[in-house]
């Protein structure tokens, strides 16, 4: 990247800040992208390569400054006590042996990832006491989500009693199959309305209702990936916590598989670069997350993403054939 003068990126910044703004307006608020996230993605990234040369330039109204979803003003709000962060992106294999380069160094050996498929889907926190479902939640800003516990109880494979009198919270991700998204625009297309633009954004949309029986009507699912509280558990690893958020009850995605370091993450990048279109859920990419929970706890989060984690993105859909492309070098 040439020097750039403090003028220069100035000018960059204040071209690039509102129209990163207008379009997340419209992503969170309109349920309607401007833009693939790809391109969002990219704009984003390249405003934080700016702000990094000159932090002086960062503005409170940056995208920057901003974490998840603008919530919605008539939704009831709700405060996560463990914010709910996003994960950083990469976008290519040399980033991805970046990430573990980094993990390595700072564990000091090589470590297990779980390898999760990233379900293009919304952030949803559940809440039990004594095994009963209190709270549904969004992730709004990560600090402060939205209210949608009586929406949450209409989607099927929420479970609202657990076997098992637990207190504790859960997350996941909420989203519409192809299936359910194709019949719901249907309908919305016979009856005049505006369609959705993807199951993403129908997701959200349906989700983030203020009539329960709006969102009954509309066929959600979730898999649900994190066990927030897990210490009375005795749960050592991601993966362990998969198998427990399964015999709990909840709907977990069954693609998950342990890899030692990177080995095993191209077959397994590339084996669901093939299946991508023909599962019946969104995926926008691979979640690469270290599988020992203790060593998640030592790695912590910066402000805005675990450092134990990270999430590959997918070529967007079109350029569906560039995910066989890549020249690994693994
Ligand atoms: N879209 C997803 O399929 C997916 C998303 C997340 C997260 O957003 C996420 C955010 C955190 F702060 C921590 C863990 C996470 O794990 C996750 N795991 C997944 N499988």
């Amino acid at each position: 990247m040439a020097d750039l003068t403090k003028e220069q990126v100035s000018q960059e910044l204040e071209k690039i800040r509102p129209q990163l703004n207008k379009w997340r307006e419209d992503y969170y608020t309109k349920d309607a992208p401007a833009v693939e996230d790809n391109v969002y993605d990219k704009l984003y990234n390249r405003l934080l390569e700016l702000e990094q040369m000159y932090p002086e330039l960062v503005t409170p109204d940056s995208p920057s400054q901003q974490v998840g979803d603008v919530t919605l003003p008539d939704f009831n709000k709700v405060t996560h006590d463990i914010p709910m962060l996003s994960m950083g992106d990469v976008f290519s294999e040399a980033e991805l042996a970046e990430f573990n380069d980094r993990i390595e160094k700072n564990v000091g050996h090589e470590v297990d990832y779980n390898v999760e498929l990233k379900i293009d889907g919304l952030s949803l926190s559940l809440i039990y006491e004594n095994g009963i479902l209190v709270q549904g939640s969004t992730r709004g800003n990560g600090t402060i989500g939205e209210n949608v516990t009586e929406n949450v109880k209409t989607i099927a494979d929420v479970p609202q009693k657990l076997s098992r009198p637990l207190s504790f919270e859960v997350r996941g991700e909420c989203f519409m199959s192809k299936k359910e998204f194709l019949r719901l625009n249907q309908a919305r297309e016979k009856d005049g309305h505006q369609v959705f633009a993807n199951p993403r954004n129908a997701a959200a949309g349906s989700l983030r209702q203020l009539d329960p029986k709006i969102t009954a009507s509309r066929k959600l699912a979730t898999f649900m990936y994190t066990i927030v509280t897990f210490d009375d558990l005795n749960v050592p690893t991601q993966h362990d916590a998969l198998e427990t958020l399964k015999e709990l009850g909840f709907n977990v995605n069954p693609t998950a598989k342990v890899t030692t370091g990177l080995k095993g993450v191209k077959d397994y990048i590339e084996h669901f670069g093939e299946l991508r279109d023909s599962l019946d859920y969104g995926i926008d990419g691979v979640v690469l997350k270290v599988n020992d929970l203790g060593l998640q706890r030592d790695l912590g989060n910066t402000v805005k993403v675990p450092r134990w984690e990270i999430a590959y993105k997918f070529p967007p859909e079109q350029a569906q054939s560039k995910v066989l492309d890549i020249t690994w070098t693994i």
